[in-house]
Formats: structure tokens, sequence, C-alpha cells
């Protein structure tokens, strides 16, 4: 009797020619007010994509809008091939709200196992979340008893249960100091570096390096996507935070 040869589960180099998530012409109102305009743009898959622009330009908006938790008034939106709030998406995109979304009387690992226990993953997958953010030796901590950038990371570690193959990430390294900013960082671009794609907001300019690319918004709109290169070259900016100084004076989109 001949056996298939035992097959091997071989996680791929990300292959970015994939669209992850392809937004056209959306637009977004909230309570009667229009907050995202005719919005149009492309992510592969496995990219990192900052986003970025003043407060108040419809960042988390058009997050909320990616992961399905915002109706979006008229235009096209596909998130990993479907619909945003799909069931096909359900366990396929990790979102982390502004500010800490774990329960703070719960420990690491506690938090951890309830998202899992949510969305039917094992408990096994809870553990392997908190091991890739470097909280392991904190698992059984209380998320009140941590620091600051430990808290940071435990909710960054919800997200990353089930391994999704997207990542949104709003503001998640804001009011962290330089250390666990580059390791949270350095979290991202492994994760990246398997395939995951990872949008995250931003309001350090600087962190644009980081990016693949960056989507920068203005009053609602789209002002460019560019790579960090194109940012610095095409506006004549000496810094990111010059650049993106001249991008929002200038209005003008590139
Ligand atoms: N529930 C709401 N009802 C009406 N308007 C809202 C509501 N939430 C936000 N807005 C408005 O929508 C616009 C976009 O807000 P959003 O929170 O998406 O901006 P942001 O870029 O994420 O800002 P920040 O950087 O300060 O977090 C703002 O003008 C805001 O005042």
């Amino acid at each position: 009797m001949w056996l298939a040869p035992a097959l091997r589960t071989v996680r791929l180099a990300p292959v970015r020619t994939e669209t992850a998530i392809r937004v056209q012409g959306l637009d977004v109102a909230l309570r009667g007010s229009d907050v995202l305009h005719d919005l149009a743009f492309e992510i592969l898959r496995g990219a990192i994509v900052g986003l970025m622009g003043p407060s108040g330009a419809g960042k988390t908006t058009l997050m909320r809008a990616i992961v399905g938790a915002q109706r979006v008034k008229g235009g096209e939106l596909r998130v990993l091939g479907h619909r945003p709030g799909t069931a096909e998406l359900r366990h396929r995109v990790g979102y982390v709200t502004q500010g800490l979304s774990v329960y703070r009387d719960l420990t690491v690992q506690q938090n951890a196992e309830y998202f899992a226990a949510l969305q039917g993953h094992s408990r096994a997958s809870a553990m392997d979340a908190v091991a890739a953010v470097g909280l392991s030796d904190f698992a059984r901590r209380r998320v009140d008893r941590l620091s600051g950038g430990q808290a940071s990371r435990a909710s960054l570690a919800c997200a990353l249960v089930g391994d999704p193959a997207l990542l949104v990430l709003d503001e998640p390294t804001v009011g962290l100091d330089p250390v666990t900013r580059e390791e949270i960082w350095q979290h991202l671009q492994g994760l990246a570096g398997q395939g995951t794609t990872i949008l995250v907001s931003s309001h350090v300019m600087d962190e644009a390096a980081r990016c693949d690319s960056v989507l920068l918004l203005r009053d609602g709109r789209l002002l460019a996507h560019l790579t960090p290169g194109q940012l610095l070259e095409r506006t004549g900016g000496t810094s990111y935070d010059d650049a993106f100084l001249r991008l929002i004076r200038s209005g003008e989109s590139m």
C-alpha cells in the first residue's frame, strides 16, 4: 500500500504580493459628521504600515472600520479578501485599542486565556502569545502589578492569541520608555518577518523608519502613502518630524 509522505507544516517567508487590506473610496461619518473622506490605499501581506497624522485626523476611526467595529458610509473595504466584521475574519484579526485592553485585576496568563477562550483557541496558544511578548516570567502576575510597558505588552499578547494574520494596533508604544518601545518593535518586526500584516498608529514620527510604508492622514483625508525613504525625499525633510510637518502644512497629497 502506498502511503503519502508525512506533511510538515512549514511557515513560508512572506511573499509581499498578496493584498491584505484594500480600501477604495472609503467614507465614514460619525454622528452625522463626515470623518473619513474618499480614502483609497492597499496594504500587502506581511507589511508593517504606520498610520500617522495629527490628533483627530481619523486614525482610530479607520482602524475601527478595518476591524469591523465601525459602520462605513460608502466605499469598498476588503480585509484578507473579506468584508470587515464577517465570520471568516473573526479569528484572523487581532486589535489592540488605545490604552490597555486587558483586565487589570486578572493575571497576564488569565487575560490571555480569557481572550483565547472567547475565540475558541487553546490555553497553549495563550501561553505562546505571552511568551511572544517576553512576559512568560510575569505570566502569573496581575496586570495592575506590572509596569506600564509590561502592561502594554500584556495587551499586545491578547491580540496575538491564535496567531492572527492581521494585527491592528492603536498607539501600542504611547507613553513607553525607549527600551520597551524597542522591544515591542522587535516583536512586531519578528511577526511581520513570519508573514503577519501589521497596521500600527503612532504619534512618534521616528517610528516611521520601522515601517515598510506610512499612511499619512489629515482631517480624514489621505495625504500620502509612502515608504519612509520617499517621505524624506519628497518633502526634503531633515527628520521624520520635519517631513511630517512639511507635509501636513503643505496640505497637498503626494
Ligand atoms: N463618537 C464620535 N462622535 C462624533 N465624532 C467623533 C466620535 N469619535 C471621534 N469623533 C471625531 O472624529 C474625528 C476622528 O477621530 P479619531 O479618534 O479617529 O482621530 P485620531 O486620528 O485617532 O485621533 P488621536 O490621534 O487623537 O487618537 C475627530 O474629529 C473626532 O473628534
